[in-house]
Parts: structure tokens; sequence; C-alpha cells
């Protein structure tokens, strides 16, 4: 696009007269095929909503020769050399993972290039980076994409939101995890079976061990975090436990109490008793009532709730994974990314004003749900009431079941520093009066 294409929002060009943003696209995979249909099958709707002609310029991919389906023209395997070429004007990242991507975003920009990229997890390590080079060239930087798939998240995030106070955001932000608890709870199914069956859907990254062990809710709870509270939150800055450790017995126990289990990404505004301020963002599985809304989240679906002083309480859901709904994020960006240029202006930039602490996982208040095979004679429930009481943790509910000389104990806890809770799982696990620790499940959503 030429200086000269520039026009104000009000200007109403015919449709030949329209300038075109001209799109080099990287990688062509499950998300990139799906941002190729839809260009093209919407071109001129998208089009007329963008005031300008968006036309791809490029494809790179791995192997050309894998992708026949391509006009063969646009194919190259030099996506270096294309992000910076003079005729593009927007670079679509939809490679994945840190290098070489890095370089090449911070090439485009540089370039002059505005970026969409649905990439999280280089989001979360180099987010500093990429903005400070999209300042100093004045372009865009979205990417919707990268949390949640195709709900619409962090725009109200940095945009709707930005004349508000966040405390919290908290919800399911990875598909491949919750497809697989889902199916686990509902119908007692295989991890390994269902894990290949998010693969083939489309939900589960390159490397799936990213959403099993639970980096990529943690790269997305570090980006929700910086957006919500202004500062900014890296992926080592997250808490991160993922769902290889969720057992059979811990749904089962959970299920025996009219609760399910849920990997979360929680980040919380933390004050001090000083008024010092401070976040915690982390990502571990959760024992939740059925009755709460994020347990009826099923399959790949992701919802989040986010807590604002003025506004309450609001919940975003939708397709969290997939190839179309991810898509749909990314023509999103593309068009206000487009629309922009055609403007002459820039969307929101980085908003890390508030440069808060991050606070450690130990000092975080946390409730414990505590399942437990003891010996069933007295004085049990005072030993293990005794071991919480010395670490200063107070016990909200407790619940025996008795079977042959072994009784079933359930304790729930009150909120008390994540840190504390650890210590007393770990001395009840040496008494001689407990048989088997059966599960131990953080648990949000109940009252204390
Ligand atoms: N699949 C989803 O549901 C989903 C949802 C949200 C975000 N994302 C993110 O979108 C991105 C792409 O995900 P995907 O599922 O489409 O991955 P994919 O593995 O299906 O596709 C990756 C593409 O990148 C290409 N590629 C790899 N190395 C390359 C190189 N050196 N040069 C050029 N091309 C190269 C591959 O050929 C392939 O076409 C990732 O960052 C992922 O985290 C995916
Ligand atoms: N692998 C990711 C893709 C969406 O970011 C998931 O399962 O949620
Ligand atoms: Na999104």
């Amino acid at each position: 696009m030429s200086p000269s294409d520039k026009r104000s929002p009000t200007d109403k060009r015919s449709p030949a007269d329209r300038p075109t943003i001209r799109v080099a696209l990287l990688g062509c995979g499950t998300v990139g095929t799906e941002v190729v249909r839809l260009l093209t099958e919407q071109a001129d709707e998208l089009a007329a909503r963008a005031g300008a002609t968006v036309e791809l310029a490029g494809i790179a991919v791995r192997r050309p020769d894998k992708h026949p389906e391509l006009p063969p023209g646009l194919v190259t395997d030099d996506a270096a050399a294309l992000v910076v070429r003079d005729d593009v004007d927007v670079v679509v990242e939809l490679v994945g993972g840190i290098e070489p991507v890095r370089d090449w975003l911070l090439a485009a920009l540089a370039a002059g290039k505005s970026v969409v990229t649905a990439n999280k997890a280089l989001l979360a390590e180099h987010s500093a980076d990429l903005f400070e080079a999209s300042d100093a060239a004045g372009v865009d930087l979205y990417f919707e994409a990268a949390v949640a798939g195709a709900i619409p998240l962090l725009r109200p995030l940095r945009e709707s939101l930005a004349g508000d106070r966040i405390t919290r955001v908290m919800g399911i932000v990875n598909g491949t995890t919750n497809y697989i608890l889902s199916a686990m709870d509902n119908t007692g199914a295989g991890y390994a079976e269902t894990l290949d069956e998010a693969g083939r859907l489309g939900y589960a990254e390159a490397d799936p061990t990213a959403d099993v062990d639970g980096y990529d809710a943690a790269s997305k709870a570090a980006i929700l975090a910086s957006l919500a509270f202004h500062t900014r939150v890296t992926a080592k800055d997250v808490h991160r436990e993922g769902i290889a450790d969720v057992t059979a017995a811990d749904l089962v126990a959970a299920r025996v109490l009219g609760r399910t289990v849920k990997l979360l990404a929680i980040c919380e505004r933390v004050t001090a008793d000083d008024g010092a301020e401070s976040v915690s963002a982390r990502v571990h599985p959760v024992m939740i009532p059925r009755s709460h809304q994020l347990a009826g989240v099923g399959g790949a679906f992701n919802a989040v709730y986010v807590e604002a002083d003025a506004a309450g309480e609001l919940m975003f859901y939708g397709q969290g994974a997939g190839g179309a709904p991810t898509a749909s994020a990314v023509l999103g960006d593309l068009v206000a990314v487009a629309r922009n240029r055609v403007v002459g202006g820039r969307g929101p930039r980085e908003s890390a004003h508030a440069a808060l602490p991050v606070r450690p996982m130990g000092q975080t208040p946390t409730r414990y749900h505590v399942s437990l095979d003891v010996a069933d004679r007295a004085g049990v429930l005072a030993q293990v009431a005794q071991a919480f009481a010395g670490h200063g943790v107070s016990i909200a509910a407790v619940r025996q079941r008795d079977a042959n000389d072994t009784a079933s104990l359930v304790v729930v806890t009150h909120l008390a520093p994540d840190a504390a809770l650890q210590s007393t799982v770990d001395e009840i696990a040496k008494l001689d009066v407990v048989h088997q620790v059966v599960s131990v499940m953080r648990v949000e959503g109940e009252d204390a």
C-alpha cells in the first residue's frame, strides 16, 4: 500500500479504487489452511469491512512440495525473505514455537510490517521485545487467536475494559486438556486414546506435552495476567501443573462429592495487608462443584471469567481450539490491522505501566480437598486435624465413611498459603494412621 492510498474512515471509495493490503502468511497447517480458505471465500466482504482489498502476497511453509493445493506462485520455503519483502504490508504468523519465528517477526516489525500471530508460546516469553519493535516502527501487533481461540477475549481486555480495574481472570484456556478431562469424566475413556483424538481434531499442539503438562495454558495465563493487570508476566512467572497426574481416583473422589476436575488458569491481583499490590498467575487442576458454570464446559470449549471493580463478573465462552475457530480470530485481527493501515492509525500498544511484582505460588492463598484412607479407630481424626492446625490451616468440612477396618476421610480446607497446605499434606502422608493419600486437589468455587 502506498502512502497516497491512506484515507479517512468516512472516505467512500468504490471497490475498484480501494487500496490493497498484501499479506505474508507464515505456516499453512491446521490454522493457516483455514485462514487461506476464509480469505478466499470471503474476499469481497473482508474488503468492504477492511476498506482495502486483502490479498495474499506469499505463503511460507516448511515443505512446498507438500502443498499442491496452494497457488505455486505464492508458496516459498524462505519465510525470512518473505517477511521483509517490499510488497508485504502485514505478516500473519501461524507456524508456532519461538525460534526462528521470533527473528522473523522482529525483522518484519523493523521493516514496517504489522504482525498478526496466534503464537502464545512466543508472546509469553518475548512480548516485551515484540511490543518494543512494533512501537519503534509504529505498526500493529495483534494476537487474539493466541488465547482462547475464537473467543474475543484479548480485545475486551485491551480495549473494552481499559477503563476498569480487573481483579481476577479465571478459566479453562486449553482445549486439549479440557477435551481429555471431559472424556475421562463422562465416559471413563482412557487418557492416551483421548489425547490422540484431540490431535486428530486439530486441537493439540505440534508437541502435545505443551498441552498436557500445562505449558500452553501457562503461556496463555501469562498473556492474560499481563493484559488484565497492565504489567509484564512471562511464562516462567506462572506456577504450572498439568493433567498428567490427574488419576481416575481423583475423578471418582470428585464425582462422589458432586464435583469434577478442570485444568484452570487463575490470574489474580493480590493486595497485602499493607496495601502493596502483586499478581499471582497459576495453572493447575482444580476440583469444582458440578453446579459451577465451568463444570459444564465440555470438549475443546474454553470459558473465562473476568472480575472487574465496576463491571462485576463477565464470562467469555466458545471454541478455544481448532482450525476454523482459531482462523476466525486471526481474520478479525487481520481486518483490524488492515483498517488501521488504511486510515494511518494504530491499535493499542503494550500497557505495562503498573509493573507489579509476581507473588510466589507458596504465598498464594488456595484451598485444598484431601481424600485419605485412614485406620478406622479412635483418635485418627484428631491426629489429622492436628496436622492441619499445626500449619495454621483451618478446616472447612470433614466427611468420613467407614469400610471394614479402613475409613475414608475427606477434608476440605479454608484458604491458606499454598506452601502451608503442601507441608500439611506431606506431614499427613507420613502419619502411621494414614494408609493412603487417595487424592489431593485444589478447590475453587465453593463457599469457604
Ligand atoms: N490448532 C489450534 O487449535 C490453535 C489454536 C490457537 C492457536 N494456535 C497456534 O497457531 C499456531 C499454528 O498452529 P497449527 O495448529 O496450525 O500448527 P500446524 O503444526 O498444523 O501448522 C504449522 C505450519 O507451520 C509450517 N512451518 C513449520 N516450520 C516452518 C518453517 N521453518 N518455515 C515455514 N513454515 C513452517 C508447517 O509447514 C505447517 O504448515 C501455533 O502457534 C499454535 O500454538 C493453534
Ligand atoms: N493446543 C491448544 C490450541 C489452542 O490454543 C489447545 O488445546 O487449547
Ligand atoms: Na481469542
